[in-house]
């Protein structure tokens, strides 16, 4: 008897029970806190929001709904993040729960199935592969036993410049520059110079990186070409690139790998088969580390050659833009070096002006200005929001960098903001993040920024900058453009006439 008012009891009881559960839920999911944002419509999202410069667009949005906020981009959940405080929870209190990168549309291919570093997941071969670029690769004495490579295209351009100067003709500053840093990066990891190669690398390394940089969709609206790549045909391109690409690559990982080789210098490539071949002893593995080793190669080439040549591009267009300023930083150096005839990277510890110069340009046009995207792999709260697991971070590093809050009239370059200042970009200061911070920060700082600082120091001793005939500082085009990869040029090019200044 009492065992059947007990079951009467309990089915009466059950739709009490159920109600109390559903508004217990109900109440959790309200509580959740979402970030705002502008209205989704179905499918598409917010992405007809995205204009052609995205940290633009992103910047307008976040003015409206705050420095946190919700977009859907296709079917993507994607948090915009404006403020100091936003990435510092981000990449300091949260770093771990958004260590985690989206996987782009194409990369998987070109990335020899994740076996990178950039766009590797977090992962045991991410945090292998990242140990050995932080203590093997660009560590201090790494970079340092490659300073003759920076040294020696450093001087062969000058002299190339000079020539130039001799026939009064202007120079297009852009595409040296652009070929120098590709020159010392091959240099340094091929071991070998690829003048006079047959094989069009840079070329081929411009298509990986637009595949990659997921810019292939379209090209007004490039931030989104990886969502609507699947779409368009990405991977017809990805394959394209990837045959003309990998053997290319596997044939120079195979002339290191040649009994024999008697390398008078390390290059990148030795010190990955030196880090990797102990653990290697089947032929199964071989190919595997064969392929990590491409797809660091790559990552290198697609990290290192347009974020540096863009930084002392603009460098030069500001300063030519205030004559001032240039002139400031020519007696810094031209007083310290002399009649030596070229800046060493001995010197630059000195050059403190010219070190101001080259952060100002960082803070200014930070080459990727919309940090590497990041994803969530728990829940966690950013400037007081709820983010869901698997939900797109994207750091608006341009507008945090020019946000009134941290910078005093932050559209104007002025390296003076910096002279009396502790703020750095090695990722301790979240109001400026030009290499991004946390455990993804930029492996390659100190290469960048000692070939920045070693180009533009020479740039400056070697000659004065005259802007051509009919034109005023004014003229000069500052417009942006977003380039091949994640990063973002200088729409038009700068041309300037060279003035030998040593005889
Ligand atoms: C001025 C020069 C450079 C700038 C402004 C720059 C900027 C950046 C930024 C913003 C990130 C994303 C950081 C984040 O997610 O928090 C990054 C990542 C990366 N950079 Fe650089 N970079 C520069 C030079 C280089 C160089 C010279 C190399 C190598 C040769 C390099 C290799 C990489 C790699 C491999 C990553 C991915 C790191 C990871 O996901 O763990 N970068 N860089």
């Amino acid at each position: 008897m009492a065992v059947y008012t007990l079951i009467i009891s309990f089915v009466l009881l059950l739709p009490v029970l159920q109600l109390l559960l559903k508004k217990k839920f109900k109440n959790r999911r309200r509580q959740k806190q979402l970030p705002p944002g502008p209205p989704a419509p179905p499918i598409i999202g917010n992405l007809h929001q995205i204009g052609a410069i995205p940290h633009n667009s992103f910047c307008q949005l976040s003015k409206k709904y705050g420095p946190v906020l919700l977009l859907h981009l296709g079917r993507i959940p994607v948090v915009l993040v404006s403020s100091a405080e936003a990435a510092r929870d981000v990449l300091k209190v949260h770093d771990l729960a958004c260590c985690n990168r989206p996987q782009f549309v194409g990369s998987r291919k070109l990335t020899y199935n994740f076996q990178d570093i950039a766009f590797s997941p977090y992962s045991e071969n991410w945090r292998q592969k990242r140990k050995i670029t932080t203590l093997e690769l660009f560590s201090t004495k790494r970079v340092q036993s490659f300073r003759f490579i920076r040294e020696e295209e450093v001087a062969s351009l000058m002299h190339l410049i000079t020539q130039c100067a001799v026939s009064t003709t202007a120079v297009d500053l852009g595409e040296k520059i652009f070929a120098l840093t590709g020159s010392i990066l091959f240099r340094m990891s091929f071991g070998t110079s690829l003048q006079g190669s047959t094989i069009d690398l840079k070329k081929l390394i411009h298509g990986v990186v637009t595949v990659l940089g997921g810019f292939t969709a379209n090209e007004h609206f490039p931030y989104v070409g990886w969502i609507l790549d699947p779409i368009t045909g990405v991977n017809v391109k990805v394959e394209k690139v990837f045959k003309k690409l990998d053997p290319v690559l596997e044939q120079v990982v195979n002339d290191h790998l040649k009994p024999g080789r008697t390398e008078k210098h390390q290059d990148i490539i030795d010190v990955l088969l030196a880090t990797q071949r102990e653990e290697t002893d089947q032929d199964g593995d071989l190919q595997q580390m064969k392929n990590g080793i491409k797809a660091v190669l790559l990552n290198i080439f697609l990290g290192g050659i347009d974020t540096t040549a863009i930084t002392v591009l603009w460098a030069m267009a500001e300063l030519v833009r205030k004559p001032r300023l240039m002139r400031k930083a020519q007696i810094e150096i031209r007083n310290y070096v002399g009649n030596k005839g070229r800046v060493t990277e001995d010197d630059l510890d000195q050059l403190q002006y010219l070190k101001i110069v080259v952060k100002e340009t960082l803070r200014l046009h930070p080459p990727v200005p919309l940090l590497v995207p990041r994803e969530t792999m728990s829940p966690c709260k950013i400037g007081g929001y709820d983010i869901s697991p698997k939900t797109v971070i994207q750091i608006n590093a341009w507008a945090i960098a020019r946000d009134p809050k941290y910078w005093t009239n932050p559209e104007e370059f002025s390296p003076e903001r910096f002279a009396d200042s502790s703020v750095d970009f090695k990722g301790q200061n979240f109001e400026f993040l030009p290499f991004g911070s946390g455990r993804r920060v930029c492996p390659g700082i100190l290469l960048g920024i000692i070939t920045a600082e070693l180009l533009l120091a020479n740039l400056l001793y070697c000659f004065d900058w005259k802007i051509p005939d009919g034109m005023k500082e004014e003229d000069i085009n500052m417009e942006e453009e977003v380039g091949a990869s994640l990063t973002v040029g200088k729409k038009t090019p700068l041309l300037l006439v060279p003035v030998n200044y040593l005889q």
